[in-house]
């Protein structure tokens, strides 16, 4: 066990000063930004022993070849007869989905995002639900580039980086801003799965979160239900991160960056994000789930799951299901699908992605080029001892 113990805390939580009329979703006031108490909740950190993988990189392990490359491409669907009669009320309102995604930046949110949406349409199950992505970097840039005309100004001084501790009140914004995008698509019935995809990397803010779909379901007005389903995505390979740094220096951030310089940036964005993550805990979904009952007083569903180094670390243990005393068939339809999906995903997508990732090593190996040199230089091995200081000053080894 790490992290710090305050067991008022735990009142901290349950007894912050949010009501609905502060909040963010509110169908009184559509543009209305809540400022909730970020008293700091207890953490227990149960995942320890996983963030201590990066000292034994995985990909020296030969992806296992009993895999057909049917397995790999076609989605697993459950063969489940679907009864289109049977709609889920709660409150008697129509049950939709949310899921927050939990997670590093560069730790695949986004590329397993648009897989689980793949399985979703592909099960027969949950084809018939409107899956949606809000991401926090996408509105980002719409709001900065629509102001700037940039994709990103690399900041030359710590209060001019976003991603610097020191300017979180305007990282929270975006990440405000669309949250409320998801909640307002929601109940105007444009979507039926709203996936939050941001990295959501502190307590403070996961707790904002559960107050405004707290704050939603409990709104008279409002006509939906939102189920809670938290998916953390972990990467504690180094060869894998190191991939997924080279990836991302090509998106929309730095389009206009030469690579050396937009690697430089990613990793220090990355150094601000190890210095500020509490992954999620059992602990932590106890209290929120706590937290939900005693303000929608219903016993109501939360769940929880984990995709870990691209589902090659089996996370059983780890996810965790609360199904509401009544629950409908619509809720247990969904979710199995989701837990099949990540209980199946290295073999669905994650060994094609391992794949990947030693081709590039190996193409890399060969033939040297001189801008992935700059990789090398900045993704090394003192960079992953800073980041692995970081998370252990930060409370967890
Ligand atoms: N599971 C995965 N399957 C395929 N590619 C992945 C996976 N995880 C990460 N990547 C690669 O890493 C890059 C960064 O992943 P991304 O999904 O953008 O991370 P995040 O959303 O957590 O910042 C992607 O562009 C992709 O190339
Ligand atoms: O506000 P948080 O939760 O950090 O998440 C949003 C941030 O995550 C990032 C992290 O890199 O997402 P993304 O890579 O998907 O664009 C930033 O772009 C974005 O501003």
């Amino acid at each position: 066990m790490c992290g710090s113990s305050d067991s008022d805390s735990h009142d901290g939580y349950l007894t912050s000063d949010y009501n609905s009329s502060n909040s963010l979703f509110s169908l009184n006031n559509g543009y209305s930004y809540s400022s909730a108490s970020l008293d700091r909740a207890t953490f227990d950190c149960q995942d320890s022993d996983l963030l201590g993988n990066h000292k034994h990189p995985m990909l020296s392990t030969e992806v296992p070849r009993f895999i057909s490359n049917d397995a790999l491409h076609s989605p697993i669907t459950l063969n489940y007869k679907r009864d289109n009669d049977d709609v889920t009320y709660t409150n008697a309102k129509v049950n939709k989905f949310m899921i927050v995604l939990i997670g590093l930046p560069a730790t695949g949110k986004s590329t397993i995002s648009s897989h689980l949406i793949q399985c979703l349409k592909n099960n027969p199950l949950t084809n018939s639900l409107r899956c949606k992505v809000f991401n926090a970097g996408k509105i980002r840039r719409q709001i900065s580039c629509a102001t700037i005309s940039k994709p990103l100004l690399l900041a030359n001084t710590s209060s001019e980086d976003l991603f610097n501790p020191k300017n979180i009140d305007k990282k929270e914004t975006y990440a405000r801003i669309t949250l409320q995008k998801l909640f307002h698509e929601i109940n105007n019935d444009d979507c039926d799965v709203g996936i939050f995809d941001a990295t959501n990397s502190t307590i403070e803010r996961r707790r904002f979160i559960f107050e405004e779909v707290c704050s939603f379901n409990t709104d008279e007005l409002s006509t939906f239900n939102l189920v809670p389903i938290v998916l953390q995505i972990s990467c504690f390979n180094r060869d894998f991160i190191k991939y997924n740094i080279h990836n991302k220096s090509f998106n929309e951030d730095y389009l206009d960056k030469p690579y050396e310089l937009a690697i430089k940036d990613f990793a220090k964005r990355l150094k601000h994000y190890y210095s500020q993550f509490t992954p999620f805990s059992m602990d932590e979904f106890n209290q929120i789930h706590q937290y939900i009952n005693q303000h929608e007083e219903i016993d109501a569903s939360l769940f929880f799951f984990n995709v870990i180094n691209a589902g090659i670390v089996e996370p059983h243990s780890l996810s965790h299901s609360h199904y509401p005393s009544t629950c409908g068939r619509q809720i247990r339809d969904t979710i199995m699908v989701v837990e099949n999906f990540i209980n199946h995903y290295s073999q669905m997508f994650g060994f094609e992605y391992i794949e990947s990732v030693k081709l590039f090593f190996e193409k890399f190996e060969d033939n040297h080029e001189e801008t992935l040199a700059a990789l090398d230089s900045v993704v090394n091995d003192e960079f992953f001892n800073d980041l692995q200081e970081l998370i252990e000053n930060n409370g967890f080894s």
